[in-house]
C-alpha cells in the first residue's frame, strides 16, 4: 500500500466523512476502508456509509469496495446495536461426502442471482472446499484489528474459509474448542451489507455444529442427503439435532438423485431415488428439491465454476432449491446480526 493511494481514497470523499476514515488502502482494484463511527446514531451511520460508498465506488481504479464501520470501543458495526438484520442459515448433513459443500456453494450463487446479498462461511474447518468450488483458492482475506474481510468471488458471493488461511493440502489438527473459535472469526467478520450468511457445516453433529447453533443462532437449517438408506438415517439424526437445539429445519434436499447417462440418455438410480423426499414427509419437514447425480456437476465444481451460475439443467436444479429457500426466508423472522 502506498500513502498515495490512501490519499486518493481520502480525497475522494467529502471533508466531514474524510475525518471519519481511520484507514484506507487500495490494492489490485480492491479498496479497503475503515470508518470510525464513534458517537453516531443508526441513521448517521447509514448516511456516512452511503456517502463514502457512493464516492468510492465511482472512483476510477476501484473495482470493489470493502467498507467497515467501527464503533466507540473498536467494536465492529456488526456487533453494535445499530447493526443491520443479518440472518444465518446452516447447511448440514448427517454424513460426509453427500454433496453438502457443493449444495452450499451453488445455493449461494443461485441466491445471489435472485438478488439476495448473500455471503458464505465454510465451517468445514478440517476439510475446507469452498475456495476451490468458488474458484478463489489463491486469495487471502485482509484483516483490520484482527477482524477479517471476506474474500470476493467471481459469482457475487463473498466467502471466508479456513482454506483461505492455510496452505492447500495441509492438515488442520485442532481440538474442538479451537475449531469452534475459528468458526467465530469467520462468522464475525466484516460482512458489510450481506443480509444472509450461509454456513457450510462439517458433517455430523460435533463441537463446531454445537457452537454454530448455540452461539450464532441460525434462523434455520437445510439438510442434504443422498437417497440411500444409510445416508438417510444420518440425515434424520441431523434433523433431530437441529430440532433439539430449537433451530427449524427449513427442508431437505436430495442430492445425487437419478443419473442420466450422458451417452445413451437412459436414466438410472445408483443411490436410489425419492428416499430423501419420503424421509422429509415422514419427519414432517418440507422437501426442497432433487439435484441429479451428474458428471458435469463434479467437473464444473472441481474447476471452480458453480453450475448454478449458468442455465444448464443442472444449474436450474440448484436455482429451484434456492427459490424455495428464498421463499421460506421471506416468511422467517429476522434476527439481529
Ligand atoms: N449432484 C452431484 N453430481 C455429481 N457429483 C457430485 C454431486 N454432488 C456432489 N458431487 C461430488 O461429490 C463429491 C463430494 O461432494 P461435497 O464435497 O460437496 O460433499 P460434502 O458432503 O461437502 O463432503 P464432506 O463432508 O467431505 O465435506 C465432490 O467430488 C463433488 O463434486
Amino acid at each position: 500500500m502506498s500513502d498515495e493511494t490512501s490519499t486518493t481514497l481520502r480525497n475522494a470523499v467529502p471533508e466531514a466523512a474524510r475525518a471519519r476514515i481511520s484507514s484506507a488502502r487500495l490494492a489490485d482494484g480492491v479498496a479497503t476502508v475503515v470508518l470510525d463511527a464513534t458517537g453516531l446514531d443508526a441513521s448517521a451511520r447509514t448516511a456516512l456509509e452511503a456517502v463514502v460508498r457512493a464516492e468510492l465506488e465511482a472512483l476510477p481504479g476501484v473495482r470493489e469496495l470493502r467498507l467497515a464501520l467501527m464503533g466507540s470501543r473498536g467494536e465492529s458495526a456488526s456487533t453494535a446495536p445499530a447493526a443491520p438484520a443479518r440472518r444465518i442459515v446452516a447447511v448440514g448433513s448427517g454424513k460426509g461426502g453427500v454433496g453438502k459443500s457443493t449444495l452450499s456453494a451453488n445455493l449461494a450463487v443461485a441466491l445471489a442471482r435472485l438478488g439476495v446479498r448473500v455471503g458464505l462461511v465454510d465451517a468445514d474447518i478440517y476439510g475446507p472446499s469452498q475456495p476451490r468450488l468458488l474458484g478463489n483458492a489463491g486469495s487471502r482475506p485482509e484483516a483490520h484489528d484482527k477482524v477479517m474481510f471476506p474474500v470476493p468471488s467471481e459469482w457475487g458471493v463473498p466467502v471466508l474459509s479456513m482454506g483461505h488461511l492455510v496452505e492447500p493440502g495441509r492438515a488442520i489438527a485442532w481440538r474442538g474448542p479451537m475449531a469452534s473459535g475459528a468458526l467465530g472469526q469467520l462468522v464475525d467478520a466484516h460482512w458489510g451489507d450481506v443480509e444472509l450468511l450461509l454456513i457450510d457445516l462439517p458433517p455430523g453433529t460435533g463441537d463446531v455444529q454445537l457452537t454454530m447453533v448455540q452461539k450464532h443462532k441460525p434462523v434455520g437449517a437445510v439438510i442434504v442427503s443422498t437417497p440411500q438408506d444409510l445416508a438417510l438415517i444420518d440425515a434424520t439424526r441431523a434433523m433431530s439435532f437441529f430440532d433439539q437445539a430449537g433451530v427449524p429445519v427449513i427442508g431437505m434436499v436430495e442430492n445425487m438423485s437419478g443419473y442420466v447417462c450422458p451417452h445413451c440418455g437412459e436414466s438410472s438410480d445408483p443411490f436410489g431415488h425419492g428416499g430423501a423426499e419420503a424421509a422429509a414427509a415422514e419427519a414432517g419437514v418440507p422437501f426442497l428439491g432433487h439435484i441429479p447425480l451428474d458428471l458435469k456437476i463434479r467437473q464444473d465444481s472441481d474447476a471452480g465454476r458453480p453450475p448454478a451460475a449458468g442455465d444448464s439443467p443442472q444449474g436450474k436444479a440448484f436455482l429451484a432449491v434456492a427459490r424455495r429457500l428464498a421463499d421460506w426466508l421471506a416468511l422467517a423472522p429476522a434476527t439481529p446480526g
